[in-house]
């Protein structure tokens, strides 16, 4: 099949800097999912090389982003540790590799061998089974004709050659953070994959999360053994919160000879995930660390979606659908339901929209108010005189800074640094059961709290299968000498560097038109005015610009890196 490109011939940097102004390519990727029209290469990492031919055409410029500007950025805040471990990559036309580190970045010749799946009865028929070694996957695929090519990641999946030879893999799994459905699936895609696809059976489980490390026997796990975890929820392993010392825990893997090292948990797992990477490359040892994002409030940045996601919005139906029977049942029933989201309000939007039962959905994100026009209250009113009853879903970190208006009480954190909420669906219920006494209203309020519960459970089958993959893609970078966070980028698993899911936190916008159409389906108000939306706005535009920024911070130090090795 052949494939157009839109391409400009190879600039000197120098040239590309004084031309940026006047010059701008586009290119379309060549159809790397079909790699036999390629040869299969299989270079050392780092080594860069575009792999397509190309056709001349030239357009304007004028979106570029100035190469100049882009370099000259030093003036944002990037963390100094941080900037010495990134690795930027530039190609054509704006396109920037995010690249992840490899065990080569510090130690230099290691031998390399073929990969046992060559040989697998099972894999061994599959057609280009191995990943283009120079497969990327863009970050943003919505593009217009003329914008730059932008971030990409490194495609996951298996490569020709691996880095370490199965019989000396030791390989250990650790949980950390809340639960989450799925955690079982992960452990278990992980023993059995090693096994099953590497043939490497040293696997040890670390209990009750990073603590585990250095206060716990180390569990050896079999694919027999985690045969039927996956049927269960939480995690077998056990899980915690703090506990988190970078230095107990590299000696640990230093003195066990431990050489991989799975990572499961949230955004705070993954910071002492890098913190461990860091540690394990100051002591150059040839240790690969394979974070996998788990939460379940979905606000990891970067990846489409985090597992167990989709079976906590399932879950949490059951106890809306509860509360809609209840109200439904009663004069003037309310039906109020908490969900978690702690900063991020994506469980309860999801699961609002899927319901179509909520009148109204509350999440940290959008601020709302009770008395006055446009408020809770009135809503309340309006619903219950036009419908005789409603249900509200409210997300646990919505509403935070109302309640310590009226029970100031000191902040309080967990054993990780997380701040304890105060519980705004009981506080809501007493609320709203005063108002309506003020008003000598009749009215029933049932609140229902399935926090727990939908956390609890196992993955439903889309999820197990999410778990699956995601396992498998962790090993396969791991054998290939990686440290990353994996990842689902649009639809393509990738290894996406620890400092990009760990410098920001996904919420849910206000601007966007998913939550526009949450407005439209509940019909509840906005509670903004004119100048919070444009605040809402200018703050989107902000944290788009900073990102940039940040964007073009690595990219400096990243060359700055380069010029003086
Ligand atoms: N900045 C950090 N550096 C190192 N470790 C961290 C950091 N933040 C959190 N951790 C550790 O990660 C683990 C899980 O963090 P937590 O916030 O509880 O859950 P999650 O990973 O799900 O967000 C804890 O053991 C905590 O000590
Ligand atoms: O009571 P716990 O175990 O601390 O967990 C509650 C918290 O866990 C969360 O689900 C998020 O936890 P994670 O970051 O570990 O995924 C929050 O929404 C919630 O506040
Ligand atoms: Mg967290």
């Amino acid at each position: 099949m052949a494939s157009s490109h839109i391409i400009l011939p190879k600039e000197e940097e120098a040239e590309a800097e004084a031309e940026a102004e006047t010059r701008l390519g586009t290119v379309v990727e060549a159809d790397h999912d079909s790699p036999a029209q390629l040869p299969l290469q299989d270079h050392a990492p780092g080594k860069a090389a575009l792999p397509f031919s190309a056709t001349c055409v030239r357009i304007s410029r004028d979106s570029y982003p100035n190469l100049r500007a882009l370099r000259n950025a030093s003036a944002l805040n990037l963390h100094d540790d941080d900037a010495a471990f990134v690795k930027l990559e530039e190609g054509d036309y704006g396109y920037v590799l995010d690249d992840v580190p490899h065990l080569t970045d510090y130690i230099p010749d290691l031998p390399t061998y073929p990969n046992p799946l060559q040989d697998h009865p099972a894999y061994s028929t599959v057609k280009q089974y191995f990943v283009n070694a120079d497969d990327t996957v863009p970050e943003k695929v919505v593009v217009q004709k003329n914008s730059p090519r932008g971030v990409h990641f490194r495609r996951a999946g298996p490569r020709q050659r691996v880095y370490f030879e199965s019989e000396e893999v030791k390989a250990c799994i650790v949980t950390c953070g809340g639960l989450c459905p799925g955690l079982n699936t992960v452990i278990r895609e992980l023993v059995c994959g090693l096994s099953h696809m590497y043939n490497v059976n040293n696997v040890f489980g670390i209990q009750n999360g990073y603590k585990g490390f250095y206060s716990s026997n180390y569990l050896p796990m079999t694919p027999k053994s985690v045969n039927d975890i996956h049927k269960r929820g939480g995690t077998v392993l056990g899980t915690s919160r703090g506990g988190h010392d970078t230095k107990k825990i590299v000696d640990n893997i230093q003195d066990r000879g431990i050489n991989q090292v799975y990572i499961i948990g949230g955004d705070g797992t993954q910071k002492g995930a890098y913190e461990i990477y860091k540690e394990i490359r100051r002591r150059g040892l040839q240790v690969a660390v394979a974070g996998i994002p788990k939460t379940i409030d979905n606000d990891i940045a970067v990846i489409d979606k985090s597992f167990g996601f989709d079976t906590a919005v399932e879950e949490a139906q059951r106890a809306i659908n509860a509360a809609h029977v209840e109200a439904s049942s009663a004069e003037n029933g309310i039906g109020l339901v908490k969900l978690m989201g702690r900063y991020s309000g994506f469980i309860a939007m999801y699961a609002t929209l899927a319901s179509r039962d909520v009148d109204c959905c509350l999440i940290p994100e959008s601020p709302f108010y009770l008395e006055g026009e446009g408020g809770l209250f009135e809503y309340v009113d309006r619903r219950l005189k036009e419908n005789n009853h409603m249900v509200i879903v409210v997300a646990e970190g919505a509403g935070q800074d109302l309640i310590a208006q009226s029970i100031p009480i000191a902040d309080q954190q967990d054993a990780s640094g997380n701040k304890l909420l105060l519980d705004v669906g009981l506080w809501l219920t007493h609320k709203i059961k005063d108002y309506c006494k003020s008003k000598k209203m009749e009215m029933t309020i049932k609140y229902i709290d399935p926090t727990y519960m939908i956390r609890a459970i196992p993955s439903n089958a889309s999820d197990n299968v999410y778990c699956t993959l995601l396992a498998h893609s962790a090993i396969h970078g791991a054998m290939a000498g990686y440290s990353f966070t994996v990842g689902m980028v649009n639809g393509r698993h990738s290894y996406i560097p620890f400092h990009r899911v760990t410098s920001t936190r996904n919420k849910v916008r206000i601007t966007d038109r998913m939550w526009a159409r949450l407005l439209s389906s509940t019909n509840q108000p906005s509670f903004l005015s004119k100048e919070d939306i444009d605040a809402a706005r200018e703050a989107d535009k902000a944290a788009n610009n900073r990102k940039n920024g940040e964007n073009a911070k690595k990219q400096h130090a990243s060359v700055l890196a380069k010029g003086e090795k």
